[in-house]
């Protein structure tokens, strides 16, 4: 290796480039060949500039290919296809009467012989592979491939005067056929004997993925976004998230680089880097082979699966969904920067909506949407707690890192939304100020002797251990409902909110056989008994097991458990 770049840079300078001698390039373990600074060098200082004459580009392409070609290209098909043609064909490729293998040879000599040296996940072996299991990242993995394939196949078998290989025409129809689902590593794991062929065009594929620049750098009014070209030596800088870099195209001759970082950062001995641009952790893996730990830029996805009318009528109700959505699944994307999105919260609340709270967000929902959200993030984090990565003499240590981190830093990320939904609870609490039940039962004395005498209870706590909170709740409803019968009680402790929907529910919401089976046994373990004992508040008013089931449908409407603790809330119903 330290030959090739050796030569490399001696053919570059032949060539017009202009090195600074400021910097170096070393091979640094973990990042392969980087650029390190030797002596301290100022902001602005222009430190590479590469001629123009040894760019590989896409017109290079259009021109060795020319009318042979006949089918469409819509990336880098072509430039690809050459470059694999130049590291596998033995026969020169002759553009315009210039020998460009030759003229290339140190370039194309340097890059890696073979596609697992380039060290991205389409050449990782299946054990490797495996170890992204259930993350965003191999999703991508496996349709990148599967467009790859295509584009491959589409881009040879459209070259006139080329003739697939009967083995290459049969990896085609197989993995079309499915039968690569178990993986495609045994088949890629060999030499690679033609340069049309699939492996062939996967290397300059990941060639192009780690290493192309942008098209329109050179060619301002280029629209194509994914097209690209391949800048030699301008290449062998390393990416650092941030850092603060420019790349000019100078007089349509040659382009230069810039670092505009602080001094303390361009000192002997620190490496010079490049910006390859605000990436998340499955790009950098799938593009480059590497992450970065605490990515600021690094997203994840949560995917739901819903049918059609959810989907639709969350979107009408105004929850922002991704403009993909569908009954496929919703992929919310979850970012550093956005940990809790609000049209994932929004959704949630929508899931969580009652008949009666058709066409508003209430507090209600959005308390119970978070709660139910929560408890989903807390399953992304429990299968990722829970996950075991298999290392054996197979898997690269190097591999293994990576894929660590990118584990790590997405469980952080679903970490992070759950501690967001718990900061998101304690606002709305704190900003809508519901009534909590702890404190209805403090002031609402008698209620709280009642419960005392029955069932011993000494405190709120106890109505949780007991298990008996959800039914203090009913029976606070009901009492609640008969206020106007407890006549020497301060009217001030009973809600009007509350009597006023019970009031409503009782007048418009039928009783169905289900609600009578449902409320039957929770009814008969309190009463006729409580009626006995304490008649002074469970023989006043109406006490019917009718009430009852109204109370249950109040409390529904009305209430908020918060799972931590367990702690009831009566919230009102007001538009959010
Ligand atoms: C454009 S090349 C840079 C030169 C490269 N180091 C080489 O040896 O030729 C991009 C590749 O460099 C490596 N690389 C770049 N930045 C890195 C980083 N911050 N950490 C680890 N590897 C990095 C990755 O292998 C990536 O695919």
């Amino acid at each position: 290796m330290a030959d090739k770049l050796e030569e490399l840079i001696k053919w570059s300078k032949e060539n017009g480039t202009y090195i600074d001698d400021r910097i170096s390039f070393q091979n640094i373990s973990g990042r392969g060949i980087s650029a390190v600074i030797n002596a301290d060098i100022n902001s602005g200082d222009n430190l590479i500039k590469v001629p123009k004459g040894i760019f590989l580009t896409p017109d290079l392409a259009l021109r060795y290919f020319g009318s042979h070609w006949k089918t469409t290209h819509d990336r880098n098909e072509q430039l690809q296809l050459l470059l694999a043609r130049l590291k596998f064909e033995k026969e020169d490729t002759i553009v315009d009467g210039v020998n460009i293998s030759k003229k290339m040879a140190a370039y194309i000599d340097f890059l890696p012989d073979q596609g697992k040296d380039i060290g991205l996940p389409y050449f990782w072996n299946e054990e490797e592979k495996d170890m992204l299991r259930g993350t965003d990242a191999i999703i991508f993995l496996q349709r990148f491939m599967d467009a790859i394939v295509d584009e491959w196949y589409n881009s040879v078998t459209g070259l006139e005067g080329v003739t697939l290989s009967q083995d290459m025409e049969k990896f085609y129809k197989d993995y079309k056929k499915g039968y690569y689902k178990n993986g495609t590593f045994v088949f890629l794991d060999q030499p690679i004997k033609s340069w049309t062929s699939f492996p062939a065009y996967l290397w300059a594929h990941c060639i192009f993925a780690s290493r192309a620049f942008p098209y329109v750098l050179i060619d301002p009014h280029e629209k194509k976004v994914h097209k690209a070209f391949l800048l030699p030596i301008m290449d062998l800088l390393n990416h650092e998230i941030g850092c603060n870099v420019r790349w000019d195209y100078n007089d349509d001759e040659y382009v230069s680089f810039t670092a505009r970082e602080s001094a303390d950062r361009m000192k002997n001995g620190h490496e010079l880097f490049n910006n390859y641009g605000n990436k998340p952790n499955y790009q950098l893996l799938l593009g480059y082979g590497f992450v970065i730990p605490n990515n600021t830029f690094d997203i994840t996805t949560l995917t739901l699966k819903v049918d059609k009318e959810t989907v639709e009528g969350a979107r009408m109700f105004g929850a922002k969904l991704p403009e993909d959505a569908s009954e496929l699944g919703i992929n919310f994307e979850i970012s550093r920067q956005d940990i809790l999105p609000e049209g994932l919260v929004d959704f949630f609340a929508y899931v969580v909506r009652l008949k009666s709270e058709d066409g508003m967000y209430t507090t209600r929902m959005k308390l119970e949407g978070v709660i139910n959200l929560r408890a989903i993030l807390e399953t992304k984090v429990k299968v990722f707690k829970n996950f075991k990565m298999q290392v054996s003499s197979w898997t690269s240590p190097c591999v293994a890192r990576a894929i660590k981190t990118y584990r790590t830093s997405q469980k952080t990320m679903f970490q992070n939304a759950i501690d967001e939904t718990n900061r998101l609870e304690k606002t709305l609490l704190k900003q809508y100020k519901p009534l909590s039940f702890k404190e209805v039962v403090k002031q609402d004395t008698v209620f709280f002797n009642s419960l005392l005498l029955t069932f011993g209870v000494m405190n709120y706590d106890d109505l949780i251990k007991k298990k008996l909170l959800d039914q203090a709740v009913l029976l606070w409803i009901v009492r609640n409902a008969n206020k106007k019968h407890y006549k020497d009680m301060d009217q001030q402790i009973f809600p009007d909110f509350i009597y006023d929907t019970f009031s409503d529910v009782k007048k418009m919401v039928p009783i169905t056989k289900e609600d009578v089976i449902e409320f039957r046994n929770i009814y008969s373990s309190l009463f006729p008994a409580l009626t006995e004992r304490i008649p002074e508040v469970y023989n006043v008013g109406d006490w019917s097991p009718r009430n009852f089931i109204v109370a249950g449908t109040v409390c529904d409407r009305l209430t908020f458990k918060r799972p931590s603790n367990s702690e009831v809330f009566f919230l009102e119903k007001k538009s959010i």
